[in-house]
């Protein structure tokens, strides 16, 4: 009789043990299940995260495009075509990039405007052989940095593209043929329709073609231009300009220009 109930109790312990072991492999089981969903939940979280960052790589990479499409638009012309022997230098922008602020190159056609331009980058004279048929783009590195330079042709179909740029440009040089009388109200007209549309934009006038023995004084040229009247506001400079032999040094006066040019640049900026 004794011997049963010390069998039944040794049962009753053995069935709580387990129960214990049953409870201890369920919990298990339960923190197996919760550590899976964490690692699942990480996992989702790692994915999100890579998926965003992809996301995001892809829409700097079509932007990047895009602008690259959009200034390859804006730089074909010339290079294309392939007429004008300067055309290294030669951009067709259809409109006014926004990274630097442009100095401005203006004048009739024929006036030695790319010609003048060329000879600043080089440091030699150096002639145009052929109009600029649009644009040309010209980058001058400096001791400070680098200017930037948009001839923009004389031509009549070009002129009206000048506006566009004014209100972004700046400087403006203009450029006039010191010996072609004929044309000096035209150059005139010209200079002041551009320089209403920008009432503070610095001026650099180049009186080009001074070796030519017809070539107007500079203080003629002023008076044609009608340069007293171009604004209180604005800084304004007159210089007598040539290029004529191809390959030699650019002249003082050129040499003065260009410093100039640099310094207003600098304090515009
Ligand atoms: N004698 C002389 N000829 C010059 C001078 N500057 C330019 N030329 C000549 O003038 C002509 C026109 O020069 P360009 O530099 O092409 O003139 P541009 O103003 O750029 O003309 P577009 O591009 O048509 O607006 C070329 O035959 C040049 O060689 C100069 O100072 N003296
Ligand atoms: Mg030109």
């Amino acid at each position: 009789m004794e011997r049963g109930k010390v069998k039944k109790k040794e049962k009753e312990k053995e069935t709580e043990k387990e129960k214990i072991r049953e409870k201890g492999k369920e919990e298990k089981v339960k923190r197996k299940e919760v550590e899976q969903k964490i690692k699942e939940k990480e996992k989702e979280k790692q994915e999100k995260q890579e998926r965003r960052k992809r996301k995001e790589k892809e829409e700097k990479r079509t932007k990047q495009g895009k602008e690259t499409k959009k200034e390859k638009e804006q730089f074909k012309g010339q290079e294309e075509e392939g007429e004008n022997k300067d055309s290294t230098l030669t951009r067709t922008p259809l409109e006014p990039l926004e990274k630097n602020k442009q100095i401005l190159v203006l004048g009739l056609d024929g006036a030695g405007k790319t010609s003048v331009l060329h000879s600043l980058a080089s440091n030699r004279v150096q002639h145009s052989v052929a109009p600029t048929q649009g644009f040309n783009a010209v980058c001058i590195h400096t001791e400070d940095g680098q200017m930037e330079f948009l001839e923009i042709g004389g031509s009549e179909p070009f002129r009206s593209y000048s506006e566009t740029y004014l209100s972004k440009g700046l400087l403006l040089i203009f450029v006039v043929d010191s010996a072609d009388h004929s044309r000096l109200p035209e150059a005139k007209k010209y200079l002041h329709q551009l320089i209403a549309a920008n009432p503070v934009l610095p001026l650099v006038v180049f009186a080009n073609k001074q070796d030519l023995e017809a070539a107007y004084h500079i203080t003629d040229i002023h008076e044609a231009l009608a340069l007293s009247e171009v604004g209180n506001d604005r800084k304004m400079f007159l210089f007598g300009t040539h290029v004529t032999k191809n390959g030699s040094e650019i002249p003082s006066t050129m040499q003065d220009a260009k410093d100039l040019i640099a310094q207003l640049a600098a304090e515009v900026q």
